[in-house]
């Protein structure tokens, strides 16, 4: 059956399962090597883009607190792009330090999130993005922007997808590649996020557009189809759909690879990941965790 049209032929996974799925993990710190081990399984399941860890301070996240000793640890697969989080210098240049290929800054389209998130307004937390995107680019290291609550926040309830595009805009003209929607807590709907998109692809072009859904009201897949159908080509998700947001109370993980990788199978579009290492992976790092699989898929193939 030929693929339709408003499908791409391919899709690029952004797997954020060691940092956004281990961020918020509750209990004891993880130890390192089992996040290096997480890394490691997930490239050699064909993940070209994993985004490591998080240069955040430990105080606030903790479980990131080893994101150097993560990155000295992990197997660098040729190809594969090893990514991490960096809210302020401080972070770039631990960032730095550590090699890692890409970093990514974050803000927030709800003033409260942000507040929450990185102690800042947007304004201010732009501000801080200045000096990171200029060292960054010194450095030839690529820069990707996440926007949070882009359907909904926890604090401040509907967001207009107006405010949104600013800010998207707002990052890409900083010197970010690809700006990154996020829906923090889950709450859209397919509709939603078309219309959501539809509005900021006036400001950003889709090309430039990544899709981060996470899967609180078990709606992340339905979004994720909407917004293909509409020219997005690179998806955000987290194997074994680990995560949750430190300050979203009640997120679930994102979207979880697995689902995606089978939706996106049986639509014929391309990934270059391997769905049984994955689902082996999967199983692996929750029984590691001690949590129960938050994928479908991996829960209906078993494992071995
Ligand atoms: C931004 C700050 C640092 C501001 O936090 P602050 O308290 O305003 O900053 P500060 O400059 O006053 O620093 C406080 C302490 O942290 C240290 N510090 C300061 N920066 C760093 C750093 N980079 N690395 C290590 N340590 C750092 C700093 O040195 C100091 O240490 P002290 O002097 O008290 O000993 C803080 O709010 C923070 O780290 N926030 C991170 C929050 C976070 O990681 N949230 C989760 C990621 S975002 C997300 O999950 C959403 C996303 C991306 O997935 C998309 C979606 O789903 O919507």
């Amino acid at each position: 059956m030929a693929l339709p049209d408003s499908l791409p032929k391919s899709v690029r996974i952004v797997e954020v399962g060691p940092r956004d799925g281990l961020q918020n993990e509750p209990g004891d710190i993880i130890p390192t090597e089992v996040k290096v081990e997480l890394i490691n399984r997930l490239s050699d399941a064909g993940l070209s883009y994993v985004e490591a860890a998080s240069f955040v301070s430990p105080k606030w996240v903790p479980q990131m607190g080893d994101a150097s000793a993560v990155m000295a640890g992990i197997n660098r697969k040729s190809g594969v792009t090893y990514a991490a989080l960096t809210p302020n210098m401080k972070g770039l240049e631990g960032a730095i330090e550590a090699k890692v290929d890409e970093v990514a800054v974050f803000s927030a389209a709800s003033e409260a999130f942000t507040q929450k998130n990185i102690n800042c307004s947007i304004k201010e937390s732009l501000e801080r993005f200045t000096p990171i995107m200029e060292t960054a680019k010194a450095n030839n290291i690529r820069v990707r922007g996440y926007v949070s609550t882009v359907l909904g926040c926890p604090y401040n309830g509907d967001i207009a997808p107006e405010q949104v595009a600013a800010v998207c805009r707002d990052m890409l003209d900083m010197g970010c590649y690809e700006i990154s929607l996020g829906d923090t807590i889950g709450v859209g709907t397919p509709l939603k996020a078309k219309k959501m998109l539809e509005v900021v692809s006036k400001s950003v072009p889709v090309e430039k557009l990544a899709a981060h859904f996470h899967d609180t009201y078990g709606q992340a897949l339905a979004n994720l189809y909407a917004v293909i159908e509409e020219g997005i080509a690179v998806v955000d998700t987290s194997v074994a759909g680990l995560g949750g947001c430190p300050y979203a109370k009640g997120a679930s993980g994102n979207v979880a690879t697995e689902d995606v990788l089978y939706m996106l199978n049986g639509l014929g579009i391309e990934t270059g990941v391997d769905l049984n290492k994955l689902v082996a992976t999967s199983h692996w790092i929750t029984q590691q965790l001690g949590r129960s699989n938050g994928s479908k898929v991996s829960l209906a193939i078993g494992c071995e």
